[in-house]
């Protein structure tokens, strides 16, 4: 099976190392084309993928297409490649948030299988958080998508509307995450821990908790209560944040980048 990539950017590189990772697929068989040859050339290099020479000639030598390009270069591309895909009708795996299967199939304008991914960086680790949804001529293929999908992490079926939701609880989410772990981080090093030191800490506790939330059948605030003694320090700290309107922040910032996946 051979995956072709036009675009080689952060999402598409994260994909392909943890497909790599994963040995779901052989470093030949991954194809890239980015915008930039002095990047994505010594790129392919590196980790052993064939660079192609143009976006067609990615669609021409993969069995299956990824679009890993800017939501605005979607259009330009898809033209671009418009005769390669009549020739060779490959399924295309859109990354673009807030582009629509429905849109995606006006821009393609051919019959094409379509499936909208949205990944997160952590398939890197193969601890990625995917959602999916495709188009009827995408189903037979649908089951071999997932499967390559669940090498990347978890994955899931999604209605096309819950799309933008979905891209601020996972696609977007990890900056959040880090944004948390830098503030835990900093107040590490206001009480006088280094930031190498506060930052492994912060990061191994997020690190354990966000397995113990995916993993256990009690809801977040449940597990909460469990860390928090009676008199004790956590709870002291839960109040203050909350006072600081720590819920409410995270609301918003969902708020704004559906707001954006939206426009
Ligand atoms: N970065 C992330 O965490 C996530 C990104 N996505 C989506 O994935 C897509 C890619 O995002 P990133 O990799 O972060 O962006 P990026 O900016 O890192 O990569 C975009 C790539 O497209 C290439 N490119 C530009 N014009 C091109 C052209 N005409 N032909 C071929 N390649 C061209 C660039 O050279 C670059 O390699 C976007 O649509 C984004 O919405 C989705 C979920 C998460
Ligand atoms: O920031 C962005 O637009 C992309 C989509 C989700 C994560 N990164």
């Amino acid at each position: 099976m051979k995956i072709g990539f036009i675009g080689a950017g952060n999402m598409a590189r994260a994909i392909i190392a943890g497909l790599l990772k994963a040995k779901a697929v052989a470093p030949a068989d991954i194809i890239v084309h980015g915008g930039h040859a002095a990047n994505y050339q010594p790129y392919a290099e590196r980790i052993g993928a064939t660079a192609a020479a143009s976006n067609a000639a990615v669609v021409e030598q993969a069995d299956w297409v990824v679009l890993a390009v800017a939501p605005p270069v979607g259009k330009p591309v898809l033209r671009e490649v418009h005769e390669a895909l009549a020739k060779h009708p490959r399924p295309l795996l859109s990354l673009l948030t807030g582009v629509d299967l429905k849109t995606l199939a006006a821009w393609a304008d051919q019959p094409l299988p379509l499936v909208r991914v949205m990944p997160n960086l952590n398939v890197a680790l193969n601890a990625g958080m995917t959602a999916y949804a495709a188009n009827a001529a995408a189903q037979p293929v649908l089951p071999a998508v997932v499967a390559l999908l669940n090498t990347l992490g978890e994955s899931m079926a999604l209605p096309e509307a819950d799309f933008s939701t979905f891209v601020a609880l996972a696609g977007s989410s990890p900056a959040f995450v880090y944004m948390f772990i830098d503030a835990l981080s900093r107040a590490g090093v206001k009480y006088g821990l280094t930031k190498q030191v506060a930052t492994k800490i912060a990061a191994q506790a997020v690190m354990g908790s966000g397995l113990m939330a995916a993993q256990s059948t009690e809801s977040p605030m449940d597990l909460a209560d469990q860390v928090a003694s009676p008199g004790g320090t956590t709870v002291a700290g839960m109040l203050a944040m909350a006072a600081a309107g720590f819920m409410p922040a995270v609301v918003a910032g969902v708020d704004a980048t559906i707001a954006k996946d939206r426009e």
